[in-house]
């Protein structure tokens, strides 16, 4: 079946404009949407614990600010922008008590209802409003005057107009701007999941110090090394992201796309997409999730270990100092865009 896609046209904003919205968490998608919502003309408030380092920078922007609970019983429309591991906790504690007739409960990722970790009750909106890229961008774009495409789904549809309401939402943060695409909590969790651990972070940064270490213990230039497998990803990522493959394709030199597609099925070979097939499914029957929540319950052991391996990796002090050096690169990630 087709997909639907929105845009601009497609949506009321005004439908957002007339309601009152709780964004609980102030990160990376939480700033971008709150800040978005409120130049798109929407009422706002931010719920964060007294005790949130996030407090003072939502403050900074002149947004209203209360604990989750205050703000979810002043609000008909709660965003759950904390993290995932948290969000069951937070709803169960600071939403549920305060949810009424009418009232809808977004979510930015499917996460706790695909899993089962939040079951909302039946007499109100479920939906969700997923931007298809990191919460710092949603946030430049929607400045720049573009957007970052969303996916859209109604869980359950109390009103009869909860479609109507996370396409309205979409709007407000520059999402049908770009595309909004309607799917389901499941689809987008699955996909979403696989893409961010296979293609999109796993797959690159595994694939990125990989091919460094090859070249480094092979005696080249850390620094030659650094520019080959990963500043120059970004300039070929470009290519990718203007006009798919058959635009890099036609850009790059013939000799490297020779070896592009002579080489590169052998790397991806029946191995590495047989650990594709075996990643998704530990995805689909719940385990990668039941990881992720027992790791966390457990204080993130792993987690920790594992960022601190990836901080002290050679290919980040190389970068940092090249990067130094390129005035250029000099776009800071910030709350504001
Ligand atoms: N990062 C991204 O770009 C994307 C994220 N998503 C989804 O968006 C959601 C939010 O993720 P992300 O923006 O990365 O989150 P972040 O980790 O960037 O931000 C979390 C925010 O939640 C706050 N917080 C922590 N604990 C609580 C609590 N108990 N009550 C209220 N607020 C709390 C944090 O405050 P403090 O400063 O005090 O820690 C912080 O402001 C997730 O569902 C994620 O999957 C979806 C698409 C992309
Ligand atoms: C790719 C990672 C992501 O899914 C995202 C920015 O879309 C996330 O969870 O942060
Ligand atoms: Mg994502
Ligand atoms: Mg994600």
């Amino acid at each position: 079946m087709a997909v639907e896609i929105f845009y601009d046209d497609d949506a009321d904003l005004s439908i957002i404009q007339g309601r009152k919205v709780a964004v609980i968490g102030y990160g990376s998608q939480g700033h971008a949407h709150a800040l978005s919502l409120r130049d798109s003309g929407v009422e706002v408030r931010i719920g964060l614990p007294e005790s949130s380092k996030s407090r003072s920078k939502a403050e900074e922007e002149g947004l209203a600010v209360g604990t989750p609970a205050e703000v979810s019983a002043w609000a008909d429309v709660i965003m759950i922008l904390a993290p995932d591991t948290k969000q069951r906790e937070i709803y169960a504690e600071s939403v549920a008590p305060n949810l009424a007739d009418g009232d809808a409960l977004f979510f930015g990722h499917g996460f706790n209802i695909r899993y089962g970790l939040i079951t909302p009750p039946s007499n109100v909106d479920v939906a969700m409003v997923a931007p298809k890229g990191p919460g710092h961008l949603v946030r430049r774009q929607f400045v720049d005057g573009k957007g970052v495409p969303c996916l859209i789904a109604v869980e359950q549809d109390a009103s009869g107009n909860g479609q109507a309401l996370a396409l309205s939402y979409a709007k407000g943060i520059g999402g049908s701007r770009a595309g909004v695409i309607k799917t389901t909590f499941k689809e987008e969790t699955e996909t979403d999941l696989f893409g961010e651990q296979v293609v999109l972070c796993g797959g690159t940064t595994a694939l990125v110090q990989a091919g460094f270490e090859t070249l480094v213990n092979a005696g080249y230039a850390p620094e030659v090394a650094y520019f080959e497998c990963l500043h120059e990803l970004k300039l070929i990522v470009d290519l990718l992201y203007e006009g798919g493959i058959a635009r890099m394709r036609y850009s790059i030199s013939d000799t490297a796309e020779f070896g592009d597609l002579t080489r590169g099925p052998r790397l991806i070979d029946d191995s590495v997409r047989g650990e594709m097939r075996k990643i998704l499914t530990e995805i689909q029957d719940g385990s990668f999730a039941k990881e992720w929540v027992s790791e966390d319950e457990a204080g993130r052991p792993n987690f920790a270990k594992l960022v601190e391996q990836g901080e002290q990796h050679p290919i980040e002090e190389v970068g940092r100092k090249l990067r130094g050096l390129m005035s250029w690169v000099d776009r800071p990630i910030t709350e504001t865009a």
